[in-house]
């Protein structure tokens, strides 16, 4: 199995590393599926006891009705409009009142206003009076610093004057089905992706890592190729007549992606496919009012798109690392002022989670953003962009979806600023607020608990395609469990399968045999001929990125690296 420290470094983005196999290794991150999959195994039993047993992680502070949407025109203040209401079926009438759509998206459970400062001073211990219940430490759930620093990538909860938010149980708020859909959600999430539209002008070339290769590319980006040389080469010769010069390209290298956009637009849609592998695995159907995991919401949503697994694996990757990183910092913080026993128990807690993610290292390596000479204008555009995505949740009509929304932009937020913020080496290290490291923690069990159901979904769509491997457990066929992490499974809490998935199959004839021989002969052969036919090609890419490499060794200028390399075909793609 590849390790992450055998494949530590950014792979190009094609479509070929989005195929969802275990020795696959999940491009701009240094980890294969199967790495991040054991280790989600492995610290996922910490994490839940994290956020959902300790008070400080299980409730979170926000302004969930106060803030009005401000990208769209809405009368009603919270996103009251026709396009932002939440529907999904067309005779909501018809179905019980609790099933629909509107009472699904509501807050359960208890929830308490954020005290004022007197109420504070008087009663230091019980600030919120017993609202959240009568066990719950309030020291620990209740956060006195309302400061913040422009070095948050998310709008501060407490922003606004006056509204400090209310504290809510993020346990008795799942992340399910509420239904919402339609107009409503489509206009956030498209408000959400414009952001990804970073000036050009933020991006150097020297950003571009992990670009495609020219021996890959098609005729346009040949063209594009033969234009950036031109220019680099313009550039060059002024930059011998004036050294002057910047040595920033005008704007035909922001066609290809930079490492620094493809990562936010990763966090983005890994956290869209995150958010709808929940909705998929806890989905209620609103006419029998059964909540059961919906196999065709999944395949529609994720297994047909396996670049948006990818991006949630991605996610997975970034926050584990920041999850690693912020560890040291947490040895002394204090979580619970008025309570020590639950302080040293939460703190034994976050320590857990925070040594199981530190150990598989090099998953992401952070270094290699920002590191060129515009990183700070890129940084700030990425931060202000990150913002805006932020303030976009405002949008969100449905209670429990935006606060969910919130919970993890902060969530998302909070390890960039790890990430890109705090520096190991230096003593001017910000300081993660507890809103901040509430959000963090609960996003990672946020997508650990995608993960975990992206495997069993995996296992129930193989069971479907291979019906004479519907005898064994959907999700944990020892071979498909040796195959992604080396372990065999037994969770406990395996979907339920319709009745027929789960019958003893019926041994395999010599015609299945035969059948099975000829697709694997028939999809080499394929494969062959297509490795044929693309041959001329790629010689010529070769030719001409080796000439124009002679070319800038004849001239004296610094010669470009070899972008191509004799490499094995990849089995997996069969
Ligand atoms: C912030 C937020 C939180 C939400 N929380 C919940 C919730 O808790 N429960 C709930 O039931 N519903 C929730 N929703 C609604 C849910 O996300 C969907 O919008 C809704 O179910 C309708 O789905 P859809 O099939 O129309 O496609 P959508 O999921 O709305 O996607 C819209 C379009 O985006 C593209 N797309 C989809 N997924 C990705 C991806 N991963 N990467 C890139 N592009 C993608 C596709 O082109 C798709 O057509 C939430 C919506 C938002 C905006």
């Amino acid at each position: 199995e590849p390790t992450a420290t055998s494949h530590c470094e950014f792979a190009v983005s094609n479509h070929a590393t989005y195929q969802i196999s275990p020795k696959s290794i999940v491009s701009d991150a240094c980890a294969s599926y199967s790495t991040l999959e054991k280790l989600n195994r492995k610290v996922k039993p910490s994490v839940d006891e994290l956020t959902k047993e300790t008070d400080f992680f299980s409730h979170y502070r926000l302004n969930l009705f106060n803030k009005r949407c401000p990208f769209w025109n809405d009368e009603n203040g919270m996103c009251g409009n026709i396009a932002c209401a939440v529907n999904t079926i067309d005779n909501e009438e018809d179905i019980p009142k609790i099933w629909r759509a509107s009472e699904l998206g509501k807050l359960e459970g208890p929830s308490a206003k954020h005290p004022g400062k007197k109420i504070q001073r008087e009663r230091p211990l019980r600030p919120l009076q017993g609202l959240l219940g009568e066990n719950v430490g309030e020291s620990c759930v209740v956060e006195y610093d309302d400061e913040c620093d422009e070095r948050d990538y998310c709008v501060p909860e407490d922003e606004s004057a006056g509204a400090k938010g209310d504290y809510v149980s993020l346990v008795h708020n799942p992340e399910r089905f509420t239904g919402f859909a339609g107009e409503g959600s489509k206009m956030v999430w498209d408000a959400i992706y414009r952001e990804n539209c970073f000036q050009k002008s933020s991006f150097p070339s020297s950003a571009s890592l992990g670009e495609t290769s020219p021996v890959q590319g098609s005729a346009a980006q040949d063209f594009r190729n033969v234009l950036q040389h031109a220019e680099r080469q313009q550039l060059q010769q002024q930059h011998l007549q004036n050294p002057n010069t910047n040595f920033v390209q005008t704007g035909l290298e922001v066609a290809e992606e930079c490492l620094e956009k493809r990562v936010f637009y990763r966090v983005v849609s890994g956290m869209h496919a995150s958010i709808s592998t929940h909705l998929c695995w806890d989905f209620l159907n609103q006419t029998t009012g059964q909540w059961h995991p919906n196999l065709k919401c999944y395949t529609e949503r994720l297994h047909k798109h396996p670049e948006r697994i990818s991006n949630l694996y991605f996610n997975y990757a970034l926050l584990t690392r920041a999850i690693a990183k912020i560890g040291p910092h947490l040895q002394d913080y204090t979580f619970c002022t008025g309570d020590p026993d639950q302080d040293a128990a939460t703190k034994a807690k976050v320590l857990a989670v925070t040594e199981g993610a530190a150990s598989v290292p090099q998953i992401f390596d952070e270094s290699l953003m920002f590191k060129n000479g515009e990183g700070p204008s890129l940084k700030e555009d990425f931060r202000n962009r990150f913002r805006n995505v932020s303030r976009i949740m405002d949008c969100v009509g449905c209670d429990k979806c935006r606060l969910w929304g919130k919970v993890q932009t902060a969530g998302y937020g909070a390890a960039l600023k790890v990430l890109f913020e705090f520096d190991n080496e230096s003593p001017d290290v910000p300081e993660l607020k507890r809103t901040e490291l509430v959000a963090l923690f609960n996003t990672y069990a946020r997508l650990s608990s995608s993960m975990e159901a992206v495997r069993k979904f995996r296992g129930m769509v193989e069971a479907e395609e291979a019906p004479e491997r519907a005898g064994s457990t959907p999700g944990s066929s020892k071979e498909e469990d040796e195959d992604w992490d080396g372990v065999e499974s037994g969770q406990e809490d395996e979907p339920e399968l319709p009745p027929k998935k789960k019958q003893r199959s019926k041994p395999k004839t010599t015609n299945d045999v035969f059948h099975q021989e000829l697709e694997l002969v028939y999809k080499a052969f394929k494969a062959v001929i297509r490795g044929w036919v693309n041959f001329p090609k790629t010689l010529f890419h070769i030719i001409l990125s080796e000439l124009s490499r002679l070319w800038e060794y004849y001239i004296g200028l610094p010669v470009t690296p070899r972008v191509w390399e004799f490499r094995r075909p990849n089995l997996d793609e069969l």
